[in-house]
């Protein structure tokens, strides 16, 4: 017998989401394309009899998949994906292509097929470095057991399909410092199907402009006081700001590591420990400088009936991606941590490569005086 269960969800969000499992288990999976078929695996955490496995499958048609980001820092200049062939699947070899700061172009680069950049795009998903083996299946060839599928369209539509994909699943009061009077309301779905938290701060008036910061997560600086950013000054400063003022609404998004993770966070944290400044160290690692999306913070706006904002922040970036969902931005203020030692340089850096809004002179002039 054989019974049927129809899956409320879109089948095809849902074999991408498996798809993201496999990979953040650093297992392979099977890309569809239009017209061709590839077995893809993500380069983080693969082992010695893994690489013998894809050998036997590849018989030297494997390559590997590298950003435009990577390529350039291995000297090419490039604004677009590409593969190096892999005649055997040599992990020190695609560690060195992917990873290393000393590594350097060995081998011709072809331009990316649509399968190789839903490869990469999978990987970034699963908030894995982006570098991706890749081999290509004839048609007719079959792996055993039979791995994950996933159309390559659906990987590109994923991003876009979830963006407005969200409910709220629980909200209760939860008094803060400063600002007693809080609600946290949680919503579920999106990308990666994370859990992103508003916190109503008091009770804005809904009818008016309300005061919001989208506030990206970042575990170093807003829970432990981490001097190499202004994270958790600004998180503090906006939620008294919003505490002794109307009220607002702080959304809590969970973009670790501008959306990289918090393990590229911590290569790249590496890196600077290095000397590479915060957008270099993301590049070296195969990062273009921001990978963020806001699209999905507009919507947990909207759903809480806001339609027009005052924006606590310094990049315009936020800015603008709200008037793009079409939010009304009446006004944008500047919020600004205290400047460190540890943190000037990634002030500047936001500012001189990002064109984020800070006065760094002015900061350092108002912290001599306190
Ligand atoms: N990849 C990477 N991420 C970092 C680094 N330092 C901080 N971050 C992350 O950068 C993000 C900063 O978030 P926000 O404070 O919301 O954003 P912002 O872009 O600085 O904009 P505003 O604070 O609103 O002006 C967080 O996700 C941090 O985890 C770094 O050196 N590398
Ligand atoms: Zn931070």
């Amino acid at each position: 017998m054989r019974l049927v269960l129809s899956l409320s969800e879109d089948p095809a969000v849902t074999a991408v989401e498996r798809a993201i499992m496999e990979f953040r288990s650093a297992r392979p999976v099977v890309i569809e394309g239009a017209d061709a078929r590839a077995l893809a695996l993500p380069i983080e955490d693969l082992d010695e009899a893994m690489a013998e496995r894809i050998e036997a499958v590849a018989a030297g048609h494997a390559h590997l998949v590298l950003p435009p980001a990577r390529l350039r820092r291995l000297g090419l200049d490039r604004e677009a994906t590409g593969s190096v062939a892999l005649p055997s699947v040599d992990r020190t070899r695609i560690e060195t292509l992917a990873l290393k700061v000393d590594g350097r172009i060995d081998a011709p680069v072809r331009p990316a097929d649509p399968v190789d950049e839903e490869a990469l795009e999978l990987a970034r998903l699963a908030l894995l470095l982006p570098a991706v083996i890749v081999v290509p299946l004839g048609a007719g060839v079959e792996i055993d057991p039979v791995l994950v599928r996933v159309a390559g369209a659906d990987i590109r539509r994923y991003r876009q399909a979830k963006a407005a994909d969200l409910r709220i699943v629980s909200r209760a009061p939860v008094p803060l410092d400063g600002a007693p009077a809080s609600e946290f309301v949680v919503f579920r779905g999106g990308e990666g199907l994370r859990d992103q938290v508003a916190v109503i701060v008091g009770a804005p008036d809904l009818t008016k402009p309300v005061t919001v910061r989208l506030h990206s997560a970042c575990l170093t600086g807003d829970l432990f006081g981490s001097l190499k950013c202004d994270c958790g000054d600004q998180l503090r400063e906006t939620v008294r700001f919003m505490g002794q003022n109307e009220g607002g609404i702080l959304l809590y998004l969970d973009q670790e590591g501008r959306g990289n993770g918090i393990a590229n966070k911590i290569r790249a944290y590496k890196l600077q420990s290095q000397g590479y400044d915060t957008y270099d160290a993301d590049e070296v690692l195969g990062f273009e400088a921001d990978q963020r999306r806001f699209a999905f913070a507009a919507v947990m706006l909207k759903a809480l009936g806001v339609s027009a904002v005052r924006v606590l922040t310094n990049n315009p970036e936020k800015i603008a991606a709200l008037k793009q969902a079409g939010l009304t931005v009446v006004s944008d203020h500047r919020v600004l941590g205290r400047p460190t030692a540890e943190n000037v340089r990634y002030l500047a850096s936001k500012r001189d490569r990002a064109g984020h809004y800070i006065d760094i002179e002015g900061l350092l002039a108002s912290s001599c005086k306190d």
